[in-house]
């Protein structure tokens, strides 16, 4: 009776508390325990997938041991007789099912078992089991209390996997609302809490380079939308794939990037000078699309260290800006 209402108490505790299966199926099978006194309670997983059944919680007492981590295979399993047979509780396993190995091995006289299933498709999740090498027929009482815990664990798990999918979606969304959808990188909104999170870890001011693909429209018009989306794809790796990992890269508009890199030395203005040389040859010269090869003659590029701390990204994008456009108007005069 003590056991009981202990078992009670931390039931109780347990359903308050529970945030995920692994924390609610202990808390049952002790109760299941303590209320059919078979030797061995435990909650099985089933991937049918790869034919095995595998021992998730378990309680033992008694000559019975059924360890958790235990992985058999499916077919031979005592709960796949029972639900293709319909039959889920017997005291008489040699006459019901005598040619299980594992139970004949285990030394299995009654058994109970109930199907776990879960979501609008009703998969089987797993079992609700108990077991004993004695005798002993369950109670009608012992019925109920499986049947009532099986669907609690059902909830429990489509609780979970709901919870699952939702933290996944969520990271999904994040995602794709700090990425530009065309080449990967990051947009304005990533670029922007990338650079925050770069912050924390610099001890050099950071360059802030904006650059604009010149004469971009023409490659639209002469080789058409697709190709000119597979050249801001070609630019985009180009990028990717030569600046240090640590360096941020955005596309920031429709032919507009944005590079964000702390200064690779204590001279930073050098070092300004060294990236802008490095992303004008990244973003010039011969690049492959999936139809053409196209010369291009690079883009104007702006280029600010930010070395205030008052100033925010926003601010030191424009000065980058405003530096780029300053580029582009002599290159414009320059082909005149
Ligand atoms: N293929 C493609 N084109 C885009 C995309 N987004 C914007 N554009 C085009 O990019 C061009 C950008 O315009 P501009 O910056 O004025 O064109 P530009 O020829 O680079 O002009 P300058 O910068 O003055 O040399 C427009 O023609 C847009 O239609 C995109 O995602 N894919």
């Amino acid at each position: 009776m003590v056991d009981e209402k202990l078992a009670l108490a931390d039931l109780a505790e347990a359903l308050r508390n529970t945030k995920q299966t692994d924390s609610l199926a202990p808390s049952l099978l002790r109760i299941l325990q303590t209320v059919t006194s078979f030797e061995s309670v435990y909650l099985t997983r089933v991937d049918e997938e790869r034919g095995v059944q595998s021992i998730m919680h378990a309680i033992n007492s008694g000559s019975l041991s059924i360890p958790e981590g235990l992985e058999v295979p499916w077919s031979d399993t005592l709960c796949r007789r029972a639900i293709e047979q319909r039959q889920y509780e017997t005291d008489d396993v040699s006459q019901c099912w005598g040619d299980s190995e594992a139970a004949s091995e285990l030394g299995i006289t009654s058994y109970v078992s109930r199907p776990v299933y879960v979501g609008e498709q009703q998969e089987l999740y797993g079992t609700l089991c108990a077991a004993s090498t004695e005798q002993q027929k369950p109670s009608e009482a012992t019925s109920q209390l499986f049947d009532i815990f099986t669907s609690l664990i059902a909830r429990q798990v489509e609780r979970d996997l709901m919870i699952e999918r939702l933290q996944h979606e969520q990271i999904e969304l994040r995602q794709s609302a700090h990425t530009d959808p065309l080449t990967g990188l990051w947009n304005r909104r990533g670029l922007a809490s990338q650079v925050i999170e770069l912050q924390k870890n610099v001890k050099r001011p950071l360059h802030v380079a904006y650059i604009d693909l010149d004469g971009f429209k023409a490659i639209n018009d002469l080789y058409g939308h697709d190709e000119g989306d597979r050249f801001l794809i070609a630019i985009a790796q180009a990028l990717i794939s030569h600046l240090p990992t640590t360096a941020i890269v955005a596309r920031i508009g429709g032919d507009e990037f944005a590079v964000v890199q702390e200064a690779d030395s204590d001279d930073a203005q050098q070092s300004e000078v060294i990236l802008h040389k490095l992303l004008a040859s990244l973003t010039s010269g011969r690049f492959r699309t999936l139809n053409r090869v196209i010369d291009y003659a690079g883009p104007s590029i702006g280029i600010v260290t930010a070395n205030e701390q008052n100033r925010r990204l926003e601010d030191w994008l424009k000065l980058a800006d405003q530096a780029m456009y300053q580029i582009k108007k002599s290159r414009r005069k320059q082909q005149r």
